[in-house]
């Protein structure tokens, strides 16, 4: 008997389209499956302001390819000189759906972030006065934290503090990779909520470590222990609705992957939805998988739930090319290292 599952067509909350060649290459990867996404504003120079996001959201909408639907969900890049009546404007305008908080250092294109929470109170007060989600990559910056213990310490350290000092602040833990962090989206009320990652679901960090370094498994948070993998499959898998699909599908030109010093970020757009399946089927929980991928999404940003559909079918091995062009570059597609065989159709 063939297995198949028709859902509600997925949403990725957490999106890297990078600009230019790269973005021509990889938007129709996650447009093909995804109705939309919300789209990380860390370009060089960052997406700012309003008036940067619709630049921005212009040329994702010139890339996208005549024979596809898709909806960019634009994000504001956080910085200590945000003006908090830019982002009134651009959300009320339904232009922007969120904020997004990098500690300075933490992660790719981070560099302009926030190093002092104090100077972003004023935005932050009004991001919760409207309702506004604050999309946040979670991490400790110090060089006296330990990378594999940066999560959990900014939970306590920052995201606590500052969502204890501004009562109604929507908030998405971006890429989740700990049990701590399972914990605390599970113990917060309706204003919180985490995404989570394929390779944080599909990965520990022995398959990024044992026998040699594989650069394409390296991303930021970094791949933690098995016992952190499987809090985040348990949390996934359980139907708990304040958790979704964000891929933070992250693409870099191969030759920065594979170099002496590797850029971090999986290029994971292109089989997301065929590893998820697999990680929900492997669990016994296919009847949860519609929940985590086109959902608790929509449900927690106020959006409506896709009326189109997308179907998974169960077969043979799915085929996908190991690296994509992008101009004078290629980018590598992820690669979970076990087989895949949900194929997704229109
Ligand atoms: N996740 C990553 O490892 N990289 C992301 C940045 C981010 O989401 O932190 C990127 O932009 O490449
Ligand atoms: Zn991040
Ligand atoms: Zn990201």
């Amino acid at each position: 008997m063939t297995q198949s599952l028709t859902i509600r067509r997925p949403d990725d909350w957490h999106l890297h389209l990078r600009d230019g060649a790269m973005m021509e290459t990889v938007l129709p990867e996650t447009a093909r499956h995804f109705g939309r996404a919300i789209i990380m504003p860390n370009l060089v120079p960052p997406v700012v302001t309003g008036a940067d996001a619709a630049a921005y959201r212009d040329r994702i909408l010139a890339a996208l390819p005549a024979d596809m639907t898709f909806e960019p969900l634009m994000t504001l890049y956080m910085t200590e000189e945000t003006d908090p009546e830019d982002v009134r404007r651009a959300a009320a305008s339904g232009l922007v759906k969120a904020v997004k908080l990098y500690p300075a250092g933490a992660t790719t294109n981070s560099s302009s972030g926030v190093r002092d929470f104090d100077r972003i109170r004023g935005v932050l007060e009004v991001m919760a006065e409207i309702g506004l989600p604050l999309c946040v990559h979670g991490e400790v910056t110090d060089a006296e934290i330990d990378i594999f213990d940066r999560e959990a310490v900014f939970i306590d350290r920052v995201l606590d503090p500052i969502r204890r000092k501004t009562p109604g602040l929507r908030v998405v833990m971006e890429h989740i990779t700990t049990a701590q962090a399972a914990d605390y989206v599970k113990g917060g009320d309706e204003s919180l909520a985490a995404t989570i990652t394929v390779q944080h679901l599909m990965l520990e960090r022995n398959d990024m470590l044992v026998g040699g370094m594989r650069p394409h498994y390296y991303c930021l948070p970094i791949l933690k222990r098995r016992d952190h993998r499987d809090a985040l499959v348990a949390l996934a898998t359980s139907g708990f609705e304040r958790t979704f699909l964000g891929t933070d599908s992250a693409p870099h030109p191969t030759h920065r992957k594979e170099a002496e010093c590797c850029a971090a970020g999986a290029f994971t757009a292109p089989i997301a939805l065929s590893c998820i399946a697999e990680v929900f089927e492997a669990q016994g929980a296919l009847d949860k998988f519609e929940a985590f991928v086109s959902l608790n999404g929509p449900a927690f940003y106020g959006l409506p739930v896709s009326d189109e559909t997308r179907t998974l079918t169960k077969g043979d091995t799915v085929d996908f090319p190991a690296t994509l062009d992008a101009g004078d570059d290629t980018v590598t597609v992820f690669d979970p290292g076990v087989p895949l065989h949900w194929h997704v159709s229109a």
